[in-house]
């Protein structure tokens, strides 16, 4: 493709040098360029793309895109073209080079702080089962039914490689596409290049304040995925969330999911219990009958929402029904892990204080001996968030074993610190691991995972929850800038094996 031809599409303030060229890929990372490429020059929170144009050029990159230049920039054959938004304009100009894939198709993007992963399974299956081939991207990874399958690098992937892997997809067959929109990507325009045909709205809670300056910032970049992104489209919001109630407000054509009657769908006869969630959702467009194994008065609301997608683009609600029968187990949302012991254990990704509150109210309400919860906070993440997952640890568990979540470039040690101040302030009463009272509000702090783990799997036995969160789906811990495999699923099915073959005798000492 000609650059010139690409120009309309980034709308460029200046133009230095012939446009008359053929690029032959689009590139961010000086590090990746090869000759006949266009470099986007992107401002960053570490570094500033701007040092590596000479690197790029030298490289053999054809043209340059920047904010700004440091002056009259000269390059032999070289292109520079200067837009008011570089990352808007890499969005658009991805979408323009690889064919705009998101046209033509149902596209179907997800927002708020917890929730966007399992609804979009959710979709995903209720697509299927209507004959879809849906394109899916989020956490946990980017795929095309069994067909294809990308690891994910984040929930939503840079500009570049969502348009790339969705001309992929649309290759291979995809006829709808379902994503998660993280704030993080809404911030930075990595969306940009799709108009979304439907978005949803799941809650706002505290997070990622690392990253965004404050709860309204977070907010703001989430509604961008509304006010700019959704064009003529439907917007379908939570109204049992205080943010979502707020964004009604700007947005009053807005259709609605949650618990009221007044809303464009809700729950109209529904039991929330150990066996799941059966019943009937009603409303604008007639009744579903929802039979779904997934347990936790947060998954009704996933429910909704994936069910007012749905209906949007005209499913039936027999087909609907079916897909919500159907849909797989989302990985590392609430996974059980089985074992002889008789302990429900369960993995699940609550790595935020409201989804920690949340599952720890299930697990709470459902009858049982003794609830253990191990948990840590991620290093290099919002530390806001380490109190009120503490807090909400102590609040609910017979005991909380404290440990390490991902510490990055952080002291792990020095995260536990904050974790065990938090759950100090909420009334927890730090034990010595080696003597644990079973009294609620306890906790322990143990460093290492693995080790967490066994200890949690020691004190369980018959009749108890064990609840591992924080990671998920994950597969790796990263210590420092290292990632080594880990994956909580396998720790705890092999601690669990290991306890029912060989009990400690007389078990752990618990008053
Ligand atoms: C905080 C954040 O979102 N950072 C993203 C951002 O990086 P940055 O601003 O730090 O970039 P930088 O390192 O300062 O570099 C600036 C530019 O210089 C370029 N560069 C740099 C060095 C060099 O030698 N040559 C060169 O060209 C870089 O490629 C970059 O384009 O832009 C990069 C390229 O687009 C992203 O990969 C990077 O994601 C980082 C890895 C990340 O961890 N992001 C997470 C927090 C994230 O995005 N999370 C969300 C939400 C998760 C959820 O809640 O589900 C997600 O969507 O995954
Ligand atoms: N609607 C909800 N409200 C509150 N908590 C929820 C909700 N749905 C799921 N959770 C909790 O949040 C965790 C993460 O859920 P999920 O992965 O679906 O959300 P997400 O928005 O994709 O998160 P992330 O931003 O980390 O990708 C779950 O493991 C569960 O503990
Ligand atoms: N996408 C989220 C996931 C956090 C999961 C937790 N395990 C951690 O590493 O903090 C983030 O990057 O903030
Ligand atoms: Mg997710």
């Amino acid at each position: 493709m000609q650059l010139r031809e690409l120009l309309n599409a980034i709308s460029p303030v200046a133009v230095e040098g012939s446009t008359a060229v053929d690029i032959c890929a689009l590139e961010c990372d000086s590090r990746q360029v090869k000759p006949g490429a266009l470099f986007f020059a992107l401002p960053g929170s570490k570094t500033d793309g701007r040092k590596y144009i000479s690197q790029a050029l030298a490289a053999g990159a054809i043209g340059v895109v920047a904010d700004s230049f440091a002056g009259p920039e000269q390059a032999e054959g070289c292109c520079f073209i200067q837009v008011a938004n570089v990352r808007r304009a890499m969005a658009q100009a991805a979408a323009h080079y690889y064919g705009n894939p998101g046209k033509g198709i149902p596209v179907i993007g997800v927002t708020g702080t917890n929730g966007k992963t399992t609804i979009t399974y959710l979709i995903e299956a209720i697509l299927k089962s209507a004959g879809y081939t849906p394109a899916v991207f989020g956490t946990v990874d980017y795929r095309l039914a069994d067909t294809l399958r990308f690891e994910a690098t984040h929930t939503t992937p840079e500009s570049l490689d969502l348009m790339r892997m969705l001309a992929e997809f649309r290759r291979h067959g995809a006829n709808a596409l379902v994503m998660e929109v993280s704030s993080h990507a809404l911030e930075q325009h990595r969306a940009d290049g799709l108009d979304f045909d439907i978005a949803v709205f799941t809650n706002l809670t505290q997070d990622h304040l690392d990253y965004h300056a404050g709860l309204e910032p977070y907010f703001a970049s989430k509604r961008r995925l509304f006010t700019e992104l959704l064009g003529n489209g439907v917007a379908l919001i939570n109204a049992d969330d205080p943010y979502g109630r707020r964004l009604l407000t700007d947005i009053p054509a807005a259709r609605t999911f949650g618990r009221r009657s007044s809303c464009t769908l809700y729950p109209r006869q529904v039991t929330i219990g150990r066996e799941g969630i059966h019943g009937v959702f009603s409303g604008s467009h007639g009744e579903v009958q929802i039979d779904s194994p997934m347990i936790g008065e947060f998954n009704l609301s996933n429910l909704l929402a994936a069910v007012a997608v749905a209906q949007q683009l005209n499913i039936s609600n027999e087909q609907i029904a079916a897909g919500i029968r159907v849909a797989p187990q989302v990985p590392g949302r609430l996974e059980r892990v089985d074992n002889d012991g008789e302990v429900l254990a369960l993995v699940d990704y609550a790595h935020t204080g409201d989804a920690l509150e949340q599952v720890l109210k299930t697990l709470f309400n459902l009858e049982h001996q003794r609830l253990y919860t191990v948990v840590g906070c991620g290093g290099d993440r919002d530390p806001g968030k380490r109190p009120l997952m503490a807090a909400a640890a102590v609040n609910y568990s017979d005991l909380a074993i404290f440990t390490s979540d991902n510490p990055r470039t952080e002291d792990p040690l020095a995260i536990l610190d904050q974790i065990r101040s938090g759950a100090l302030a909420a009334g927890g009463c730090e034990l010595d691991p080696g003597t644990v009272a079973g009294d609620s509000r306890g906790f322990v702090v143990i460093p290492d995972r693995r080790s967490a783990i066994n200890y949690a799997v020691d004190l369980a036995g018959k009749g108890d929850l064990l609840l591992v969160a924080g990671k998920g789906h994950e597969d790796y811990q990263i210590l420092g800038t290292t990632k080594i495999h880990f994956d909580d699923r396998e720790e705890l099915q092999r601690a669990l094996a290991q306890a029912c073959a060989a009990p400690i005798p007389g078990g752990r000492a618990h008053v």
